[in-house]
């Protein structure tokens, strides 16, 4: 009987085909796993034809429906497996599959494809080019050194053509997928022994011989991280029925180095861009800690309870609902935990003020101590310095560092300054209330008093955390191997928080990975959305130098973004509906549909004019669940940590991004001014990522002076 692979390129299009076609690809996929080899050739409804003028001999198609083709690759060297490897219309399907050509890398023995008619096309005349040219841009690597990271005759000759990271993109959707990183690797700086190190030996087979033409069974079995193998009849419907969530199967060897290595000597971060795929590794490392040990306990954290929600459910996905895997799993945001720790422990806890009582609070104690600073200076002199560093009495806070802070006190200020803190303090236990910060505090003092709670704590989303938070999560483990996983992107900090990891007993140093390949979004909008973020400068997780997006990338490609201003608020809200609209036409789904604006009012009259539009919504803070259709509303702090095939950044104009009021004017703290600035602008950078492949942004009168010209 015949054996059947898919590969990474046949999901891309079997997850956006309507129901009835996708019955049909189950229906003859099924006649692979029930038919022998000459019974599949000679059936009538599959239809199983050799492709005229195919470069590939083995290139075959199936009948899915009169409009639909499988493109199959056929083995011809006596094995015995069928890759199906794309669902194209009809008419595509002969020209798509003739111009393409699988081969085995030489070095990673991982089967790959090109478009082998587009490269033989282009390089005669990129060689002329390239001629003219004062520099190439692999000119220092010899054809043995390429050669031995697997690059082969017809890629090097195009290699020879390309003059800089422009070229090697427009090469990218040609190029055979291993080749293709390798190459990526080397144009952003890498060595080449450690692009062997990272990708060529990250994949090869331990045991490949030295014969690299070996059957294409073997080269499929080779494929881990692009080619499911189906081994029976149940797990071929278990797979096509359920949507395939390709991040379960395939990691990028980056991802796959990170998560499951057996063991770290301390705690362990990860950066990336957005859509690198923090959380996919953070869940692949969850796994790797459940099982690996029977008795481990993994407290999971990220910042809302909708991203814990949904990490929950990809959790459950990831361990296919094994429940003794997931019983042995928290899931949950840091403040959540403090709340359980303190109200197990204490008994009671006090409820958390909101972010508008809180100020209304500092208002009061300014004005009963008649006090010279607004209460913006206060409340961050409380959060960036008291609360961070748990400074508890007058002696701690007179001699504390202000580090960070841009306006000096004296100490007759910090004198003046304290009793304000008091009084705030006792304000709140008079109402029985506290800030969640406090909670936290709170629970890190219980903590540091008792057990820990877990045996590993994996972080996400560990960008926006507070010293006081990340107390917490010290507390909930002790320091030892593999206590911490730590997952974020400092780009994507939007709430100012501001840590010395080292400083809180969370030492990374040596223990810092990067993920630099998109998965989310489209080339396109990726490079619209880091012009956002081109000009400045980011501090990394650890607060102990800065960051860069280098070398951050995307391998799909679409649309460029869609990017424009109106003159009324009335005429932006009225092309978003056509917009919306028009997205819904070519078949998205509502509910795969992002809208989202910095305030609450601008986001009120789009749900207004869409549902008097007839177009379904839901806002996310209700939580709607997967099964609520409706274009998802948001503001640009909720859409943290969420995606969307197409998502409208409403609103995006100067005077509310940044937001004035938000912003401490540069004469009271100049530091709190740019950071403040920064953090309106990793707003904007948050909010523009979440697209996959379309984005549209617009304002009214000026653009946001954050907008890439
Ligand atoms: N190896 C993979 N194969 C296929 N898809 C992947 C892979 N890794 C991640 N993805 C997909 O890419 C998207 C982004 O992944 P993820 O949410 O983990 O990124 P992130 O780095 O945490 O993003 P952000 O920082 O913007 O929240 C998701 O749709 C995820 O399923």
């Amino acid at each position: 009987m015949p054996q059947l692979a898919f590969a990474g390129s046949f999901w891309e299009s079997y997850d956006v085909l309507e129901k009835p076609v996708r019955a049909g690809v189950r229906k003859a996929m099924q006649k692979f796993q029930q038919l022998t080899v000459p019974e599949l050739h000679a059936d009538k409804g599959l239809h199983l034809e050799s492709v005229e003028n195919a470069r590939d001999p083995r290139m075959r198609t199936i009948r899915i429906n009169d409009f639909w083709r499988g493109v199959v690759l056929a083995p011809d060297d006596g094995s015995n497996v069928f890759l199906l490897v794309n669902v194209v219309p009809h008419d595509q399907a002969y020209s798509w599959a003739a111009r393409r050509m699988y081969t085995t890398n030489s070095a990673t023995r991982a089967l790959e494809v090109r478009n082998v008619v587009a490269i033989e096309e282009l390089t005669p005349a990129l060689e002329k080019a390239a001629a003219a040219s004062d520099s190439l841009l692999f000119a220092k690597y010899s054809d043995t050194v390429l050669r031995e990271l697997g690059i082969d005759d017809q890629v090097l000759r195009a290699v020879r053509t390309i003059v800089d990271t422009t070229q090697l993109r427009a090469f990218e959707t040609l190029l055979p997928e291993d080749q293709c990183e390798v190459l990526q690797y080397l144009a952003e700086g890498f060595s080449p022994e450690e692009v062997y190190r990272d990708v060529v030996a990250e994949r090869q087979p331990v045991d490949a011989g030295p014969d690299p033409d070996e059957s294409l069974a073997v080269a499929i079995a080779n494929t881990t991280s692009r080619i499911t193998l189906v081994t029976g009849p149940d797990e071929l419907v278990h797979i096509l029925e359920k949507p395939f969530a390709a991040w379960r199967v395939f990691l990028h060897p980056s991802q796959r180095r990170v998560a499951y290595r057996v063991s770290y000597r301390g705690p362990v971060q990860v950066t990336g861009g957005p859509g690198t795929g923090k959380t996919v590794a953070a869940l692949h490392r969850v796994k790797h800690l459940l099982t690996r040990s029977p008795d481990t306990r993994v407290l999971l954290t990220t910042f809302t309870g909708v991203l814990a929600a949904s990490l929950r459910e990809n959790l459950s996905v990831l361990l296919d609902s094994d429940a003794s895997l997931l019983a042995r799993t928290d899931v949950t945001t840091v403040n959540a935990y403090a709340h359980g720790i303190v109200s197990r422990i204490d008994g009671k806890v006090h409820s958390p003020l909101g972010d508008r009582e809180e100020r209304q609070l500092w208002q009061r104690v300014i004005k009963n101590l008649g006090l010279p600073w607004p209460e913006q200076f206060l409340a961050q002199e409380y959060r960036h310095i008291i609360l961070a560093q748990d400074l508890r009495s007058w002696d701690e806070y007179r001699v504390a560092s202000r580090r960070g802070r841009g306006s000096a006190l004296s100490s007759a200020r910090r004198e003046q300054l304290w009793p304000a803190v008091e009084l705030f303090e006792s304000m709140l236990r008079d109402r029985k209330a506290t800030t969640h910060l406090g909670v936290c505090a709170r629970a890190a003092e219980l903590l540091a008093a008792s057990s820990p709670t877990h045996d590993h704590v994996v972080v996400d989303e560990a960008q926006d955390l507070h010293p006081a938070q990340w107390r917490v999560l010290r507390g909930a483990v002790s320091p030892s191997r593999d206590d911490m996983f730590i997952t974020g992107d400092p780009h994507q900090r939007i709430y100012d928080s501001r840590v010395s990891l080292g400083s809180l007993g969370i030492a990374v140093t040596g223990r810092t990975h990067r993920l630099r390949v998109n998965y989310r979004s489209t080339e396109e909008i990726l490079s619209w959305a880091t012009g956002i973020m081109s000009q400045v400068s980011v501090d990394d997780l650890a607060g102990d130098s800065s960051d860069s997006l280098a070398g951050y990338r995307s391998l799909l490609h679409g649309r460029r973004p869609h990017i424009k201003g109106y003159t009324s608020e009335q005429a932006e809200i009225a092309a978003l509906v056509e917009r919306v609209q028009g997205w819904i036409n070519q078949g998205i789904r509502p509910s795969e549909i992002g809208v989202c604006t910095r305030f609450n009012v601008l986001l009120d009259k789009a749900y207004d004019r869409l549902s008097a539009a007839g177009v379904p919504a839901a806002r996310i803070r209700d939580n709607p669940g997967p099964q609520v259709e409706g274009v998802r509303l948001a503001t640009m702090h909720a859409m943290k940590g969420l995606e969307f095939r197409c998502v409208a950044v409403l609103g995006v104009s100067a005077g509310v991004v940044p937001f004035a009021r938000e912003v401490t004017p540069a004469s009271v703290d100049a530091l709190q001014h740019q950071s403040d600035l920064l953090r309106e602008r990793c707003l904007l950078f948050v909010a523009c990522t979440r697209a996959r492949e379309a984005l549209a942004v617009s304002w009214t009168g000026e653009p946001s002076p954050f907008v890439p010209c």
